[in-house]
């Protein structure tokens, strides 16, 4: 599958958490992350990952783009609900184009507990 994954700043700790934990199962897939997030998601595991812009620099609008052309299979994105974002308009256009395209999109840890499950058993 191509998955991307996703964090905003309070929520990347939790996104390392979790993709350390889940390592061999992410390390069968095809990665794709914004900027930072794929930054500390590489130094902090052996995982290749194919970088996009930095979310608030256009990383969302490149990641919406893969969504709009059938190159994304799944997203992992660990949303901050209490920080207003400088890009909030891009932020909600990746969430608009995933329920256009009906992609998968787990927004929180539980939700991304759940996917993995899934996957696992595929
Ligand atoms: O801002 C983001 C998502 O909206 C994440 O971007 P970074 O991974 O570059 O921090």
């Amino acid at each position: 599958m191509n998955i991307a994954l996703i964090a905003h700043d309070k929520k990347k700790q939790d996104i390392i958490e979790f993709v350390k934990r889940n390592e061999e199962a992410f390390s069968k897939h095809k990665l794709y992350a914004t900027g930072t997030t794929g930054k500390l998601l590489m130094e902090a595991t052996k995982l290749t990952i194919n970088r996009k812009k930095s979310g608030p620099l256009g990383g969302d609008q490149e990641i919406g783009s893969m969504v709009a052309n059938g190159k994304l299979d799944l997203i992992i994105f660990f949303r901050d609900p209490l920080t207003a974002q400088a890009h909030e308009p891009d932020i909600t256009a990746l969430l608009r184009l995933c329920d256009l395209y009906e992609v998968p999109l787990a927004t929180n840890k539980q939700s991304a507990e759940l996917f993995l499950e899934h996957i696992k058993l595929n």
